[in-house]
């Protein structure tokens, strides 16, 4: 069947279905602008998405890839994660070759989010599905007459069958921000990764790509424009205080996710790009 694209309903909110090659998919809600599914031609889905996710925009859906703008994290004044995760985003372009099929989601500024942050913007993201592998693009555009900053990041939730059995390798060598442990920073010196506790790690300015590998499955991710590499899995105690996870949520997550954890500074005018890419190796 040739790549195609439709509107579909998800969960009880719209949607866009990507058919890619192979009999890969991909849901894109657009609600948040997120990802919420990615089925690779193994039959497999890749991404965590909560049983006890909420839909109807009155706190941001748990899993798949929250897009966080225009503040990551706490760094700053705004919600948490900032707030184009609750916002209802527009369809925009699509395309579909014989061998993907892409869509672009749109969100600009309006009153609301001028009386959050008093700035002009539209953003854009992509959103690329090929056999194997998913590309997401975000483009932040500054419509406004001054010159603008922000955090973010594409926070994808990966989905493990057991965390515990899992290895993160390519972060070797890096410092990272130890948000789970009072915030110090850390050189890291293991080859791989094990997460066997609560683990919320910003590592800083990130050069190579991550493997994630899980039995005889692995899964590579690679960030251009975000520097940063967050990995975080909450661990029993935290999840157990989130209420859109089940008990045992953490154990089939683990996000890597793409960051800009230092301020990106966008001239009035001017255009920023950031990506992320996911392939099933
Ligand atoms: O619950 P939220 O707002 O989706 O945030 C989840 C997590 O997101 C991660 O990116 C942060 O590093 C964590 O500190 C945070 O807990």
């Amino acid at each position: 069947m040739k790549p195609s694209i439709e509107e579909i309903e998800f969960h009880g909110i719209a949607a866009l279905r990507l058919n890619g090659p192979r009999g890969a998919s991909a849901v894109v809600s657009k609600l948040g602008g997120q990802v919420l599914s990615w089925i690779t031609p193994d039959g497999r889905e890749r991404l965590f998405l909560s049983d006890k996710a909420v839909f109807d925009g009155s706190v941001a859906i748990r899993g798949g890839i929250p897009v966080c703008w225009p503040q990551f994290a706490e760094l700053g004044d705004l919600p948490k994660h900032g707030f184009v995760r609750t916002r209802t985003w527009q369809a925009g372009a699509q395309r579909c070759g014989d061998d993907y099929a892409l869509a672009t989601l749109e969100l600009s500024d309006d009153e609301a989010t001028r009386t959050l942050w008093p700035h002009s913007f539209h953003l854009e993201l992509t959103v690329m599905l090929e056999a194997d592998r998913l590309d997401l693009e975000l483009s932040v555009t500054n419509t406004g007459g001054a010159e603008f900053a922000f955090t973010g990041a594409l926070h994808t939730y990966l989905r493990v069958v057991q965390v515990e059995d899992v290895t993160l390798e390519g972060l070797y060598g890096h410092d990272y921000r130890d948000a789970a442990n009072g915030d110090v920073v850390i050189r890291d010196t293991g080859t791989h990764i094990a997460v066997e506790a609560e683990m919320d790690r910003v590592y800083r300015q990130v050069r190579r790509p991550q493997l994630l590998q899980a039995g005889n499955l692995s899964l590579a991710t690679q960030s251009q424009g975000f520097h940063d590499v967050v990995v975080w899995n909450p661990w029993v105690d935290k999840c157990a205080t989130m209420a859109d996870m089940p008990a045992d949520g953490w154990r089939h997550m683990l996000c890597v996710e793409a960051v800009a954890e230092q301020p990106v500074v966008v001239p009035a005018g001017e255009e920023w790009y950031g990506r992320q890419t996911l392939v099933a190796v």
